[in-house]
């Protein structure tokens, strides 16, 4: 965390996102803050809030990502969710708590993911002595258990079916679904188990490598001190948390009637979470004071001034995101890591294929998704991915009787398979 200044941090989310300088900036200074904040004595640590973020710009262009690389460069526990999603019908005030909910959950998934190498070892060898009694039995001689094992590593068992004891949440015995967002505080399964000193056990017949995965996660689980876990996560929730709240302009504009819910009951429920607040989780409260929230949207029919003018006190940095062009998505498809080019050339490789795409093929897909994009909606670099997906159809589903050969797409190519759908805006609506 230490090196992630604002200045590594546009450079490392540079990597995979063209353009979009001022929101990368907005949340490599955000970013930094925390670190900075840490540092402060204990008073005014308290009272530095996080600068909220409003990402206004149209769909694909970037918000998400910039905001989920963000989350993975510092390791901070990360959801999205979708503002309107608290429109629908049923809705019941306090589902919005599910968002810190969900938070917490995220920041156990990554405690747990951080502490079990630390137990990979000793898990597995536990995991593999069960499966093999599992199947030769308590009494079966070293020798078999070792032949067995053998053929369990190089995969030779993987269609064999084994039964296992396997811990299990029990079913719920009633429908937990009528009680709004609140379920989520609550795990029969832990409860019962924390009742009964353990959790309840259930034979299972799985194939040999989904027992595997099964055992191992059990093994490691038990190895982990799931209080300290638990601790550690909420912290780390409470303190790195960042809530990405799409679609907030869809709840700015004023009320609609019918079924759903006030728009603007929906704005003042997300008040007291984003000013900070203190939500029961299951793992513990856990306090909402300093988490991170970016609120986006395309804005085109509402304004940023439409929100409660409370909301927008909370959102105090704007920035802009623009509208991707043509000579982004070239940059998108030949500079970004892992691009969908180098993507589709890794799979295709794996048939012993190898995929030549010319710059002059990366320069037509370019113009026909930006044409597409103008013809049929703008749905930004997804348009990328629907392009690419056609275009390369033929040859992911021939590419095992070309092994070994070379295969070139050029311009030409790229028109031939692609240059009639992109021209007839009917046809594009469904395919590209
Ligand atoms: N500027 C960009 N550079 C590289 N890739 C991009 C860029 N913008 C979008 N993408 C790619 O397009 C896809 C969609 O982008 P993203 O999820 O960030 O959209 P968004 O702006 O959040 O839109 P929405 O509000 O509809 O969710 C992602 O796979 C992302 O990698």
């Amino acid at each position: 965390m230490d090196n992630l200044t604002p200045k590594a941090i546009v450079a490392a989310l540079d990597e995979h996102i063209i353009g979009q300088n001022d929101a990368k900036r907005a949340v490599a200074v955000a970013l930094r803050n925390r670190w900075r904040r840490q540092r402060l004595g204990p008073e005014l640590r308290d009272e530095v809030t996080p600068k909220n973020i409003l990402m206004i710009g149209p769909t694909g262009c970037g918000k998400t990502e910039i905001s989920r690389r963000l989350a993975k460069l510092a390791e901070a526990p990360f959801v999205k969710v979708e503002a309107t999603k608290f429109t629908e019908v049923g809705y019941v005030g306090r589902d919005v708590e599910q968002i810190a909910r969900d938070l917490a959950e995220e920041a156990i998934r990554l405690e747990k993911e951080r502490r079990r190498d630390a137990v990979r070892e000793a898990a597995s060898k536990a995991a593999m002595d069960r499966l093999l009694t599992a199947l030769v039995g308590d009494n079966a001689s070293e020798a078999t258990r070792e032949a067995f094992r053998e053929r369990i590593v190089d995969n030779s068992m993987n269609d064999t079916e084994v039964e296992i004891e396997v811990e299990e949440a029990p079913q719920m015995p009633f429908d937990m679904g009528n009680m709004g967002g609140n379920v989520g505080m609550i795990d029969l399964g832990d409860m019962m188990g924390k009742a009964f000193g353990k959790k309840p056990k259930k034979r299972r017949k799985l194939k040999v490598p989904d027992a595997w995965d099964k055992l191992v996660d059990e093994e490691a689980e038990k190895r982990m001190d799931q209080d300290d876990v638990a601790r550690v996560a909420l912290q780390n929730a409470e303190t790195n948390g960042i809530v990405f709240l799409d679609e907030i302009d869809k709840i700015a504009v004023s009320d609609v009637r019918g079924g759903s819910v006030s728009r603007e009951g929906v704005q003042r429920d997300l008040l007291p979470l984003i000013e900070g607040t203190t939500v029961s989780t299951k793992y513990g409260p856990m306090k909402t004071d300093h988490v991170l929230f970016i609120a986006s949207g395309a804005f085109h029919v509402a304004k940023p001034s439409d929100m409660l003018p409370e909301l927008q006190g909370r959102l105090p940095i704007r920035v802009e995101l623009r509208a991707l062009t043509q000579e982004d998505f070239v940059r998108i498809l030949k500079e970004t890591r892992a691009n969908l080019v180098d993507q589709y050339k890794a799979l295709i490789g794996t048939e012993d294929v190898t995929l030549e795409i010319t710059e002059d093929a990366i320069e037509e897909v370019a113009a026909i998704a930006a044409r597409v994009n103008e013809s049929v909606e703008n749905i930004g670099a997804r348009r990328l991915q629907t392009v690419m997906e056609r275009l390369l159809e033929e040859i992911s589903f021939e590419a095992e009787e070309h092994g070994g050969e070379t295969v070139t797409i050029d311009a030409a190519y790229v028109r031939e398979r692609l240059d009639e759908l992109a021209g007839d805006t009917d046809l594009s609506k469904y395919i590209l």
